[in-house]
């Protein structure tokens, strides 16, 4: 078994089923899920030989925040189902593993709890039917120190996953933690009607950069930028929005083309080792998301274990850079990726 399967294996054994399966699940015949692993298995890698990698920096910066290494914390939707601590574990984890947060809207925690315990973190926003929640949501993500929106642009609807067989039960404090006024329930669902001209409403809202999540198409990704996104997160939102959709590590070679140095690009899916986010760099990442694996170890050790899932994917990533002979994230660039 792979680390992160007996992982996933650790985390099943604690969580209830339909909580398991909710975080676990992808859309459709999970088709797209299982294609994210498996395109990051088909890059392989040209190492260098005779290069001084005695030592190894990981470290690199996101739109401007200096990090341990290019892997950051995604988001995704009420941590507390996991571990009654919730965000604050992930934030606690995540900042002591020198990483940065991209804390939900759909936070089972109150934006300004986690802000206060967190390092560096970002917000991501869902617009939602009632637009002056998103408002209020990122004007106080602004407010309490967000540096970035993350604006997840791949789901006006939720995607239907058959997993879900209905009997996961959100407790209605997790579901209004940062929506405590919410009358009408339908309201705070995603809106349909979200378009680039929405990257320039929330930058004007909140004042910060915005980066538009669930990008999978070159000319998607350059519409975002004109529009005044500040970069892209390449995702098919974990294989949970589009099943059939383009693993994201295919997608990204045409992303990155696509904008030729005009935005950072990151990208999420599937990224379960060292090796992977050497690939993701190597294929033109700025760093790589990580998605279950932290509510694995949120799961099982709370903050500790969010920590020791960054910390382990981190020296993963240094031994893995040192074998491909790259004593730095910018020599990990494209050479390092064989092509047939
Ligand atoms: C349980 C769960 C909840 C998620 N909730 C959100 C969310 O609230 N907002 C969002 O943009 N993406 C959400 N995502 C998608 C992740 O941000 C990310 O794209 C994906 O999990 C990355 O894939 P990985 O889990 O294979 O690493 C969620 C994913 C999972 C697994
Ligand atoms: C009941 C609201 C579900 C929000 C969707 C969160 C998400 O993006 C995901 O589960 O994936």
């Amino acid at each position: 078994m792979t680390p992160y399967a007996v992982l996933e294996e650790r985390a099943r054994a604690v969580l209830p089923e339909p909580v398991f399966d909710y975080y676990a699940g992808g859309s459709g015949d999970e088709e797209t899920l299982a294609a994210n692993a498996r395109a990051w298995s088909a890059v392989r890698l040209r190492p260098r030989v005779l290069r001084d990698v005695s030592r190894v920096d990981t470290s690199t910066t996101v739109l401007g925040t200096r990090v341990s290494a290019p892997v950051l914390v995604a988001p995704m939707a009420f941590h507390r189902l996991a571990h009654p601590s919730g965000e604050l574990a992930t934030a606690e984890g995540t900042s002591t593993a020198g990483s940065l947060l991209v804390l939900s809207t759909r936070s089972s925690t109150r934006i300004e709890s986690v802000a206060k315990v967190s390092g560096p973190w970002w917000f991501q926003a869902y617009v939602l039917q009632d637009r002056s929640l998103t408002k209020d949501l990122v004007q106080r993500a602004a407010a309490a120190g967000a540096r970035a929106l993350v604006l997840t642009g791949d789901t006006p609807y939720v995607g239907r996953k058959r997993r879900d067989r209905g009997s996961l039960a959100i407790p209605d404090e997790d579901f209004r933690a940062n929506l405590e006024r919410l009358t009408d329930l339908t309201l705070a669902e995603q809106a349909s009607n979200v378009t680039f001209d929405d990257i320039g409403w929330l930058r004007e809202l909140s004042g910060l950069p915005v980066l538009v999540k669930g990008v999978l198409r070159g000319d998607d990704a350059s519409r975002c930028v004109q529009a005044g996104a500040t970069g892209v997160v390449v995702s098919n939102h974990g294989g949970r929005q589009l099943d059939g959709a383009v693993a994201s590590a295919e997608a990204l070679p045409e992303v990155v083309n696509a904008l030729e140095g005009r935005g950072e690009v990151f990208v999420d899916g599937g990224v379960r080792s060292g090796r992977d986010v050497v690939r993701a760099l190597a294929l033109g990442a700025r760093a790589v998301l990580v998605g279950r694996p932290v509510l694995w170890g949120l799961a099982t050790e709370g903050a500790a274990g969010v920590r020791r899932v960054l910390t382990e994917l981190q020296e993963d990533t240094a031994h893995v850079m040192a074998l491909a002979g790259a004593a730095t994230v910018a020599e990990v660039s494209a050479d390092l990726v064989w092509t047939p």
